[in-house]
């Protein structure tokens, strides 16, 4: 008898700069090595970082495959195309001030960058509830309490 397919449906952590997503794929990471990320990928090294004008040569060029302005347009286009069918998880802070609080504790940004982040923090957070995209939205408040709701979601269909 022939075996069913397994059916793997990736998950796209998304959320505001410095809501906590990294830490909290960590926690997955670590409890679970290999899964969620291969061994040696990092940020830095994985991701490639182009200034705005080589951005723009590389897609004159065709560079990319594909691209996009606009996380919500991206993930909009995936669901659309239904290529593969991802599980969407949007990470929120508890309050605006606490997304600052924790970029400014964090130290990797200059007060200009943490500016920026947290314009494009308003406008994200404000299209989320009306996007209708996230298969969970996890208001990231107590850390524990935050990688315990997203690992009920990964393992099983918890959507709160
Ligand atoms: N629940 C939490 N309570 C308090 N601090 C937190 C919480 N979750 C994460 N942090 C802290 O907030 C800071 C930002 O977290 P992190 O770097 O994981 O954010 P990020 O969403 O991955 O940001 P970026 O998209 O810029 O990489 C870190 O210093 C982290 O320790």
């Amino acid at each position: 008898m022939a075996s069913k397919p397994i059916v793997v449906r990736p998950i796209i952590i998304s959320g505001p700069s410095g809501v906590g997503k990294g830490t909290l794929i960590q926690m997955l990471d670590d409890a679970h090595p290999g899964i969620f990320t291969r061994t040696g990928e990092t940020k830095g090294n994985t991701y490639f970082y182009v200034s705005e004008p080589d951005f723009k040569s590389l897609i004159a060029e065709s560079a990319f495959v594909e691209y996009t302005p606009s996380e919500t347009k991206w993930q909009r286009q995936m669901r659309e195309r239904a290529i593969i069918d991802p599980r969407y998880v949007f990470i929120k802070p508890p309050s605006f001030d606490e997304l600052e609080t924790r970029l400014r504790k964090r130290s990797t940004e200059t007060d200009a960058s943490i500016e920026k982040r947290l314009g494009r923090a308003k406008r994200e957070l404000e299209q989320v509830d009306a996007s209708g995209l996230y298969d969970m939205v996890l208001v990231n408040e107590d850390l524990a309490v935050s990688y315990d709701k997203l690992k009920a979601f990964v393992w099983g269909s918890s959507t709160e």
